[in-house]
């Protein structure tokens, strides 16, 4: 018996790759072809990882070889399966989607105390009264506030029964609905949180929960950037970020470590802005002096530093603090120059989801400019 190399590479041209309407040869797929004496060993690489592809190309290149080289030369196949390449899609939204959670954002600090639970709360609120259906989840492991905010500290999660399966009904004030650990939490024990625990609760609380609809669901993340974070962060599917400082110096470099571990590669959450909070004082008596306590425009020119939207500044008003304390956030103060700074900044906030929601079909996009009065996407 004798054949050539060539006559074994013009046997295999015979062969079509699979779903490609070309040659195994013209594709590439052969990688290899080494004869000796009565033997042939061919490599190939496909791309289809399932055994019956790759039985089946391991007989057809036996069939062709025997059929149009020598009937008996012995043929061995290697069949490899490509890896396919992944393409990192920065907009790309990591964890299990939740059908009826249309839009997940954190809300993140990087220091403590610099109002990110104000913030999440009013915005909330702003979002709800633009006619979105909202929710807040209160992942403040450290210290949960939201459910004083709201007003419903003595409230307890029913459970319900939806399709078969017991879910809890979180608790709704200010037409927000709320789940927080606040709930579950004895207020007089502290609770030492682990990463996995903490991300482990609060998936209960979002896949557990008879949420209905929602348009969008905050997180008011604990604050900082340690591991309680990265595991809350990386385990589920959050749209974008809002990182919420004061103009301190001490602030900003938290909130600029809060913004890189967002973006992290193996977290990369697109950071949708960052918010100045305490951006100036204003006495009651005096309301158009500002006093700028903590320094001015900081966050501002972090934004800009670090190439992230600036979303907006909410002055110090001790009326923020008050309306907080007790349940009633400013937010649902009719007609006040704050409740409408938080509508503006709530809008920004909104503006910039649907920038980095290219994915959003069309009537989605429609739908939140025309309810929310947000400018229309600016590219
Ligand atoms: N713009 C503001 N004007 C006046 N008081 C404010 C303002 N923002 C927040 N506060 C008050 O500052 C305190 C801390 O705010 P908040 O609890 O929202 O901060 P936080 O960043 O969520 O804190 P934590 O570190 O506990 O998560 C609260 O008493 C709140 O009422």
């Amino acid at each position: 018996m004798s054949f050539k190399k060539q006559d074994i590479y013009n046997a295999l041209e015979k062969i079509t790759a699979p779903g490609e309407g070309k040659s195994l040869i013209e594709n590439n797929n052969v990688t290899n072809v080494v004869t000796f004496g009565d033997e042939v060993i061919v490599d190939v690489t496909i791309s289809n990882p399932s055994l019956q592809a790759k039985k089946k190309v391991e007989v057809e290149i036996m069939k062709a070889i025997h059929q149009h080289v020598h009937p008996k030369i012995d043929v061995k196949v290697n069949v490899a399966v490509e890896k396919p390449v992944v393409q990192e899609n920065p907009n790309q939204i990591r964890g299990k989607e939740i059908p009826n959670i249309k839009n997940i954002i954190a809300i993140a600090s990087g220091k403590g105390g610099v109002g990110k639970s104000t913030i999440t709360a009013n915005t909330a609120i702003s979002l709800a009264k633009m006619g979105f259906n909202v929710g807040v989840l209160d992942a403040d492991v450290y210290g949960p506030s939201q459910h004083l905010m709201f007003d419903v500290e003595k409230a307890r999660p029913l459970s319900v029964n939806v399709d078969g399966r017991s879910k809890m009904k979180p608790i709704e004030n200010y037409g927000v609905k709320l789940l927080s650990l606040g709930f579950f939490t004895n207020p007089d024990q502290a609770v030492i949180w682990r990463g996995p625990m903490a991300s482990k609760a609060l998936k209960q609380l979002i896949f557990d929960a008879d949420w209905g609809e929602i348009d969008f669901l905050l997180i008011d993340l604990p604050p900082g950037t340690g591991d309680v974070h990265l595991s809350i962060v990386q385990s589920l599917p959050i749209n974008g970020a809002v990182v919420v400082s004061t103009p301190q110096n001490i602030a900003l470099a938290d909130a600029k470590k809060g913004v890189a571990m967002f973006q992290q590669e193996s977290i990369n959450v697109p950071v949708l802005g960052i918010i100045e909070n305490m951006a100036y004082f204003t006495p009651a008596e005096l309301p158009n002096n500002k006093y700028y306590i903590f320094g001015k425009d900081g966050a501002k020119h972090l934004a800009e530093d670090i190439h992230t939207a600036f979303l907006g500044e909410i002055p110090l008003v001790q009326s923020i603090r008050e309306a907080g304390d007790v349940g009633h956030p400013v937010a649902l103060q009719e007609g006040t120059i704050l409740e409408n700074s938080f509508k503006e900044i709530t809008k920004e906030m909104l503006s910039q989801l649907l920038i980095r929601n290219e994915s959003l079909p069309p009537t989605e996009v429609v739908r939140i400019t025309t309810m929310s009065g947000c400018s229309a996407v600016k590219k």
